[in-house]
């Protein structure tokens, strides 16, 4: 790690008093791998180094390039930020809105707890980041999600009152990053936490109005600084004489927030983990239903014809919610979203293929998202096909199969869907993913 500047030395001796030696010298050691595994995909491993009071979680490191990370089976997480998204956990059915979500550990967790019931809106403001975001919820394999690249102001015109549980995970000063971004430590300066509080304040001034009656907030930084969290809640509380702040349990090693017992922090030399703040928010007034304008579908009558088609030759079981036309792709939003028509989306729900010149070619996100038992044929492939694959190699077989479309499993997952010719998959892996293992 890069020599901590001398003002947040100042800082968090003053703060922290007789932990502080122990606190810096944390800060010294090598930062904490970790992943969660995905409940949504079917054909589950077993893992060592569970992280206690998780659902999910295990210490340990899992390579890019693994079947088991290609597939959507694991997403990598260190241990603190796991923690938000537990403290979060939505029940089935909500709609949930994860604010700042890309790349996107926050909304994967989410998507765990709402195991393909409710809805996601995963937003992200910077549409360079919301790539990666996109990626990895394609991967993660949910059929519940939308992608929005968007500002908190702009989402609030569309979702007014919508939302069961926001999540804001809040662009912050990152100093819970140090061990792991030497970048976190250079871009340090003392009055680096004011500012961020200060932009924090306006996006959930900005978010608020989004919140249903009754709906809860979830608000977090991986940074120590009181400005950026408790004084931030503070504000909100005081601002919004409807939101009551609930308590937090206090797991493997968090403490309490500074002067607001409630909130949870993480300091890597208690939480074998990196750096966290966690506050969890009520509105507290009676749930009320709110009626919005509801998207439609666009479907030309030829679409809805191919997708039929398809849909009755490959997938065992329909799949529920609303079909959309961009361009010439087609995707499946979650039931129960209203119009977006007003908004930037980068993932307008699961894509479910392209139409072709009188045909329909399923995606390679469709693969990843259904089940084997949920597709009538499918192809396992060993490790050292899989690796061919993911290269961009054509795979040779050895038994029969008749020609047309296969979902491709590896350890039991998906990895998109192919096409068998003669004796040979072709190679469907999108050519941006590709990489040699
Ligand atoms: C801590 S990161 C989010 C990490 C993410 N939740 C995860 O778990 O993978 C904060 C995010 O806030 C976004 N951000 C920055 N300025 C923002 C703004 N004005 N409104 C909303 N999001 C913003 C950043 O682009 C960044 O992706």
């Amino acid at each position: 790690m890069k020599i901590l500047p001398d003002a947040f030395i100042q800082k968090y001796q003053e703060l922290l008093g007789q932990e502080a030696a122990a606190f810096f010298a944390s800060l010294k050691e090598e930062p904490v791998p970790a992943f969660r595994t995905n409940p949504l995909k079917k054909s589950q491993q077993s893992f060592s180094c569970t992280i206690p009071n998780t659902d999910w979680g295990h210490y340990g490191k899992i390579s890019g390039k693994s079947a088991e990370h290609v597939t959507g089976l694991v997403y990598s997480q260190e241990p603190a930020a796991q923690m938000v998204g537990q403290a979060a956990a939505p029940k089935k059915g909500m709609r949930v809105l994860d604010l700042a979500a890309a790349p996107g550990g926050k909304s994967t967790h989410i998507l765990s707890y709402l195991d393909n019931t409710g809805i996601l809106v995963s937003n992200e403001i910077s549409s360079k980041r919301c790539k990666s975001l996109v990626e990895n919820i394609e991967r993660f394999g949910a059929q519940n999600v939308v992608v929005t690249n968007e500002s908190a102001q702009n989402l609030a015109k569309t979702f007014r009152h919508y939302f069961d549980l926001i999540v804001f995970d809040a662009p912050c000063s990152g100093e819970g990053m140090f061990r792991k971004e030497p970048e976190a430590v250079r871009n340090w300066q003392d009055s680096l936490p004011a500012k961020c509080a200060d932009l924090q304040k306006q996006i959930l001034r900005e978010a608020i109005p989004m919140l249903a009656y009754g709906g809860q907030l979830v608000y977090s930084t991986c940074t120590w600084s009181p400005e950026e969290n408790e004084e931030v809640v503070s504000w909100l509380l005081q601002e919004y004489d409807y939101l009551d702040i609930v308590e937090l349990p206090k797991l493997n090693g968090m403490t309490e927030g500074i002067g607001l017992p409630e909130a949870a922090r993480m300091y890597p030399h208690r939480f074998k983990g990196e750096g966290q703040f966690i506050a969890k928010i009520k509105d507290n007034r009676d749930e009320k239903a709110v009626s919005l304008p509801r998207g439609k579908s666009n479907l030309t009558r030829e679409e809805a014809q191919l997708w039929q088609e398809f849909a009755a030759k490959h997938l065992k079981r329909p799949l529920k919610g609303l079909l959309q036309t961009f361009g010439a792709n087609l995707y499946l939003l979650p039931d129960g979203l209203p119009d977006l028509s007003g908004l930037k989306i980068a993932r307008n729900g699961l894509h479910l293929g392209t139409f072709k010149k009188k045909r329909f070619e399923p995606s390679f996100a469709l693969g990843l998202a259904l089940p084997k038992h949920d597709i009538e044929q499918s192809i396992e492939i060993d490790i050292e096909q899989f690796k061919r694959y993911v290269s961009g190699d054509i795979i040779f077989l050895t038994d029969t199969y008749p020609n047309g479309w296969y979902q491709l499993c590896v350890k039991g997952n998906g990895l998109g869907f192919a096409k068998v010719v003669g004796h040979t998959i072709k190679n469907y892996f999108p050519k941006g993913l590709r990489f040699y293992a």
